[in-house]
């Protein structure tokens, strides 16, 4: 692992950042092109590594799917695999063979589909082995693990003989999420009704399509969070849209109240700094990649706030509630677990004249803590780690101005 330094950078000149491609919505294109008879136009797929990932396991079809750390990777491909009736052995990190999938493995086998757990049940790795007759076009699905179990089985639903509904149950998370895999289908010539908690796709073919993969939000996020922490600057962000697929587009408002104005403009939006006005909570169950971002960010600006709708974050690439927590406290802010998943963020006290973060194998870890640079040294452990959403993140930090 190459560690990375950062150097103290506290002000900024006018900067473009040349953003990287959504690998959210690249990962769904690529499983509705493999379902797509024809061929789609598709431009900008991301550069992030769970993307390359995907690319090269369609492409290349090899009888082992090793996903490496890519969760949407693993979900998408593991519903692809089970319902086109292929034999494949899906694993991955020893990460990933942690993370949970018996809820979409169930859902799989509920409908027909053959699929053996190959070490622990309820885990990767797994081996699809078939698809025989469909039996039943109804599935009741947890709504409150991961979403991505249901965008998994979303995106098949339309070449199943009987279709598909999908019964939420419990809280739903991640929903914008959900609504970005049903809104690429009907882009993709598709059509469905969500009502309530029903989700129902009537048997059907994907149209070949032209499509443009809009920038990340995730990614934009972080440099929303380091101009609010900079003493100036004005940073002018590619790609990004005003009506975006992507939940995550909600950092525009979050950080509305952090500092931060944002205009839309042709191709991309500028953010310029105002005064704070503080932000007294925030309810993380439909942006869940924004959390690290906005902890790090409230606790550089000496805002206390209120966090909910964190439980995902203990079953991505990390627990990410304890690696906030261990992190934050290197410049003793903190992120204190009340009753009913509450969480309150105290800010920093004081910051050390250098810090070192570790990055728990999560590239959101490294990018959230990045702005720590607009107050000190901040050195990371593993500089490689951005590779999984953002591989070019430290070449846009210098191209912003950091050393
Ligand atoms: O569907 C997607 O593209 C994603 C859904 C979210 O996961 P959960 O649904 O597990 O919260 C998010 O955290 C992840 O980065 C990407
Ligand atoms: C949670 C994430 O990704 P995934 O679940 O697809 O591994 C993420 O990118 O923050």
């Amino acid at each position: 692992m190459n560690t990375i330094t950062l150097a103290r950078t506290e002000q900024f000149g006018e900067v473009t950042i040349p953003l990287p491609s959504s690998k959210s919505e690249s990962n769904r294109v690529l499983i509705i092109d493999a379902l797509t008879e024809g061929k789609n136009t598709i431009d900008n797929l991301a550069e992030a590594r769970d993307t390359q990932t995907m690319i090269r396991l369609l492409s290349q079809d090899p009888e082992t799917l090793d996903v490496l750390d890519a969760g949407t990777t693993m979900r998408f491909l593991t519903a692809y695999s089970a319902l086109t009736g292929v034999k494949k052995t899906l694993t991955g990190t020893p990460r990933m063979c942690e993370r949970p999938i018996g809820i979409l493995v169930d859902a799989l086998r509920s409908i027909g589909a053959e699929i053996d757990y190959l070490d622990k049940e309820g885990f990767p790795p797994m081996q699809t082995k078939g698809f025989g007759k469909q039996l039943n076009n109804h599935i009741t699905i947890r709504g409150d693990v991961s979403s991505q179990y249901i965008s998994a089985l979303l995106m098949n639903a339309p070449l199943l003989p009987e279709g598909l509904t999908l019964e939420l149950t419990g809280k739903i998370g991640s929903r914008t999420y959900i609504e970005m895999t049903l809104e690429l289908m009907r882009q993709f010539g598709v059509t469905y009704s969500f009502e309530e908690n029903l989700i129902k796709v009537k048997p059907q073919t994907y149209k070949p399509t032209s499509f443009s993969v809009e920038s990340d939000w995730s990614g934009a996020s972080y440099w929303f969070s380091l101009l609010a922490c900079a003493k100036g600057g004005q940073f002018f962000l590619n790609g990004l849209k005003e009506n975006s697929l992507q939940g995550d587009s909600k950092i525009v408002e979050i950080m509305d109240h952090l500092g931060i104005e944002s205009q839309f403009q042709d191709g991309g939006i500028l953010l310029t700094k105002k005064p704070v006005t503080g932000l007294e909570g925030f309810d993380f169950t439909h942006c869940p990649d924004l959390a690290q971002t906005v902890a790090v960010t409230c606790a550089l600006l000496g805002q206390t706030s209120k966090f909910t709708g964190l439980e995902s974050l203990r079953i991505k690439e990390t627990d990410r509630i304890y690696a906030l927590q261990q992190e934050l406290a290197k410049f003793n802010a903190q992120l204190v677990e009340g009753e009913n998943e509450v969480f309150t963020l105290i800010p920093s006290s004081s910051i050390p004249e250098k810090v070192s973060i570790a990055t728990y194998d999560d590239h959101r870890m490294a990018m959230a803590f990045m702005p720590l640079a607009t107050q000190t040294e901040v050195s990371f452990d593993d500089a490689e780690v951005v590779n999984k959403s953002y591989p070019s993140f430290w070449k846009h930090c210098l191209l912003a101005g950091i050393e």
